[in-house]
C-alpha cells in the first residue's frame, strides 16, 4: 500500500449495515476506507475489541440532560442550549439529530421552530431540523400529549407551525392518518418536501394504506401509541409487512428499544421483519441522564414527571412520557443488527450521513 494511512487493528467495523471483522485501513488523504492488500505499514492503532461505526442519526429526540426542546426562554439562550445538547449527542456517537417538538400550542411552535433550522455546530452533532409530533393526532392514542391541543386537519399547518418555519425548520410531521381530511394534509405537507410519519393513531391497516397513498413514508414509535398487531387485525403496524413489490413501498418504521416501551422480543420481531426499513430511536426526554426523582413538567406536560432508571412517567401514573437511554445503549442488548441505527437519515434523504464509504 502506498500513501499516508492509518491501520486500526483488533476491531470490527460496520460497512453497508453489516459487521466486517478485519483490520481497518483509512487513507489519511481522503478519509476513505482502503482495500487491504499486501504489506500494511503506517500508524497502527489497537482498538481493543471495539466497534467502529458511522455516526448515529437521532430522528426522534425531545431532549436530554435537563433540556427539553420546548424549554424556550429567549433566542440566544435557546441557541446555547442547542449547542450544548449537540455536543452531548456527539459524546454518545450521534452526528446528526432532528429536534422533536411534541404537541404544544401554536404560539409555542411558532416561538421555538425558527431556532430549529438546520445548522452545523462545531465539534458536535449537526442540528438537521425539526420533527413536529402533533397536533394532528388521535385523542384515544394521546400517550403523554395534551389532547386538548390536538387539531383537526382543516386547520392549516401554516396556522400551527408558521409558514416560514414550514420551509426553514420542519422536516418531519407525525400525523394520525385516520382523522378526517388527513390525506389532504399529508399531500400538502409532502408537496412542500416535508416527510410525514404516521403515529399517535387508532388507524386500521387500510387507514394506514390510505396514508401511504397520500404520501406518508414512516411509522412513529411502532406499537407505542398505536393499536397492537393482532391476528386478524394487523393495524398500522401491519404495514411493515407489505409485499416487497407493493406500491407504495413499505414505510420506514421507528422503534424505541429501551426495554420500557417494547419487550425485547417485540423489538427483535419488529426489526427482523424488515431490517432494511427499521430505525432505532430514543424518543428521549430531558430526564434522560438525570438522577432518579420527580421533576417539573413543561409546555407539553403540565404535570410533574417521575424518572426511575430507564422509565419516565407522568407522576402518579403509568403513562410513559418518552425515553431515558442514549441511542448507543439501545441496540446491542436486544441482538439487533447494528445497521438499523444509522438509517434515520434515509427517511429524510440525508443519504451521505450514517454510512461509511470504501473504495
Ligand atoms: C413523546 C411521545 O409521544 N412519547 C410517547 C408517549 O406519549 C407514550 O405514552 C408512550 C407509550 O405509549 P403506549 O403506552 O401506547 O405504548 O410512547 C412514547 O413515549
Amino acid at each position: 500500500m502506498s500513501g499516508c494511512f492509518t491501520l486500526f487493528t483488533n476491531a470490527r467495523y460496520v460497512l453497508d449495515g453489516a459487521f466486517v471483522a478485519d483490520h481497518l485501513v483509512i487513507s489519511g488523504d481522503t478519509g476513505m476506507i482502503l482495500r487491504r492488500d499486501g504489506y500494511i505499514g503506517g500508524d497502527v492503532v489497537d482498538l481493543d475489541d471495539n466497534i467502529v461505526a458511522p455516526g448515529f442519526l437521532e430522528l426522534h429526540t425531545n431532549g436530554a440532560n435537563g433540556f427539553h426542546f420546548t424549554h424556550f426562554g429567549d433566542g440566544k439562550s435557546y441557541a446555547q442550549q442547542i449547542d450544548k445538547i449537540a455536543r452531548y449527542y456527539a459524546t454518545q456517537g450521534v452526528t446528526g439529530f432532528w429536534a422533536t417538538i411534541p404537541t404544544v400550542e401554536a404560539h409555542e411552535f411558532q416561538k421555538i421552530l425558527p431556532a430549529l433550522a438546520a445548522r452545523d455546530i462545531p465539534n458536535s452533532a449537526s442540528l438537521l431540523g425539526a420533527h413536529t409530533e402533533g397536533p394532528y393526532l388521535h385523542p384515544q392514542k394521546k400517550g403523554a400529549h395534551n389532547s386538548s391541543l390536538f387539531q383537526t386537519c382543516d386547520t392549516s399547518p401554516s396556522t400551527i407551525y408558521g409558514a416560514s418555519n414550514l420551509s426553514s425548520s420542519v422536516k418531519l410531521v407525525t400525523v394520525a392518518p385516520e382523522i378526517p381530511d388527513s390525506a389532504n394534509l399529508i399531500k400538502t405537507l409532502t408537496s412542500s418536501g416535508i416527510r410525514v410519519s404516521m403515529g399517535h393513531s387508532t388507524a386500521s391497516y387500510s387507514d394506514g394504506l390510505a396514508g401511504l397513498h397520500a404520501g406518508a413514508t414512516c411509522l412513529t414509535h411502532t406499537l407505542n401509541a398505536m393499536p397492537p398487531f393482532a391476528s386478524r387485525i394487523p393495524g398500522l403496524a401491519g404495514l411493515i409487512s407489505l409485499p416487497s413489490k407493493h406500491k407504495p413501498i413499505t414505510p420506514w418504521y421507528t422503534i424505541i428499544p429501551d426495554g420500557e416501551h417494547l419487550h425485547p422480543a417485540t423489538v427483535s420481531l419488529l426489526h427482523k421483519n424488515n431490517p432494511k426499513r427499521s430505525i432505532l430511536i430514543t424518543d428521549s426526554i430531558e430526564l434522560a441522564s438525570l438522577s432518579d426523582g420527580t421533576y417539573p413538567g413543561h409546555a407539553q406536560i403540565p404535570f410533574e414527571q417521575t424518572k426511575a432508571g430507564t422509565r419516565a412517567t407522568i407522576a402518579g401514573t403509568d403513562t410513559l412520557i418518552g425515553g431515558c437511554i442514549p441511542l448507543q445503549e439501545g441496540g446491542p442488548q436486544f441482538d439487533v443488527v447494528v445497521g438499523m441505527r444509522y438509517r434515520g437519515g434515509r427517511v429524510l434523504c440525508h443519504g451521505e450521513r450514517g454510512c461509511f464509504h470504501g473504495n
